[in-house]
């Protein structure tokens, strides 16, 4: 029998880690990144599975490369990109299955900073689609003793609770950086979740999933940890560094700053309250210090605890 083939398309710090953990499980894995050695059509050739972990800005691009080249009809579509779409406010899942309608899209998420997964450390992740032999079939790629996927069966939660969990990650990381403590740390995180599900829901996700792995799970991990790079960009910005400074030195990169952009003019076009979101929006756009953000915070309306 012909050995799987995994092609991953971005060679970055999560594509990178993906294809070592394939590659442990036996796998034959192919690396594309843009200038690198291989084509892309020598990457895709003949793969079961094609799996993107390429940067919000580029996978548009890249998915209608894909498109110009002969795939299999049975060609299994990963996306592990968290973000969204500035143009369209697409999700990655929605640019992969409007490029491949008749193929299975399967979005894979957690709470994966991959320095950990490089270093070993164990690790949980969610594979998930509409098709649930997809998904399994993707399960199995990746799992092993030190990296336990699940399968699920709502794709855009998973993969909303990934990418909206960037935002409230850059909250998080002025939280620390003006050493608000434990309390403060603790009320931004659940009123952020609170905020996750709000628009998650609204725009079509399964309330239970903000509440597993790629939901409040990422949002501990990426809240809680310096490795993130959306923490960073907060815990920087309430140190006085400028964002084009933060920017300019981060390694790798930082999704929630275009992704705050994005859910602020959607949430208010549909009349979604995003609190969390709108007081990081101003941030980044200079309109706020980290002081005056949370101060504005502080001061809204009194309400009952309200949980969407
Ligand atoms: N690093 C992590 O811990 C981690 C974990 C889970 C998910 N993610 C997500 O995975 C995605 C990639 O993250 P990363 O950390 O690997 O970032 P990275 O900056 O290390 O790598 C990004 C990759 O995308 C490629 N790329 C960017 N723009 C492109 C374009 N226009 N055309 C073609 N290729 C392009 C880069 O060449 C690079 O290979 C992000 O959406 C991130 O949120 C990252
Ligand atoms: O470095 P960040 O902030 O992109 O976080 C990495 C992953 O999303 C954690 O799961």
């Amino acid at each position: 029998m012909r050995e799987t083939t995994i092609a991953i398309l971005g060679a970055g710090a999560w594509g990178s880690a993906l294809a070592t953990l394939a590659s442990e499980n036996g796998y034959s894995v192919r690396l594309w990144s843009r200038g690198g050695a291989k084509t892309l059509l020598e990457v895709v050739e003949d793969a079961d599975i094609i799996l993107s972990a390429i940067s919000m800005k580029g996978v548009r691009a890249v998915a209608a490369q894909v498109q110009s080249l002969p795939i299999s009809k049975e060609t299994i579509f990963v996306t592990a990109t968290k973000g969204l779409e500035p143009e369209t406010t697409s999700t990655p899942l929605q640019i992969w299955q409007e490029v491949f309608p008749t193929h299975a899209v399967v979005v894979l998420c957690g709470p994966n900073l991959s320095k950990e997964i490089q270093m070993s450390l164990p690790a949980a992740t969610v594979v998930a689609s509409e098709s649930a032999a997809a998904a399994q079939s993707v399960q199995l790629v990746f799992s092993s003793h030190r990296f336990r996927v699940y399968t699920n069966s709502d794709p855009l939660g998973v993969e909303l609770g990934g990418t909206l969990k960037n935002v409230i990650a850059i909250a998080a990381g002025v939280c620390d950086g003006l050493q608000l403590g434990t309390n403060a740390k603790a009320a931004l995180i659940t009123r952020g979740l609170t905020e996750m599900v709000r628009v998650g829901v609204h725009w079509g996700a399964k309330m239970e999933t903000f509440y597993g792995l790629s939901g409040l799970g990422d949002l501990l991990a990426t809240c809680n940890s310096p490795l993130s790079r959306n923490y960073q960009v907060g815990y920087q910005l309430a140190c006085g560094k400028t964002l084009t400074e933060i920017l300019a030195h981060i390694e790798g990169t930082a999704e929630g700053v275009n992704t705050t952009v994005v859910l602020m003019q959607r949430a208010k076009q549909q009349n979604i309250s995003v609190p969390i979101t709108e007081q990081v929006y101003r941030l980044i756009q200079s309109e706020v210090t980290p002081r005056q953000a949370l101060e504005e915070l502080m001061v809204r309306d009194m309400k009952p605890e309200h949980f969407i």
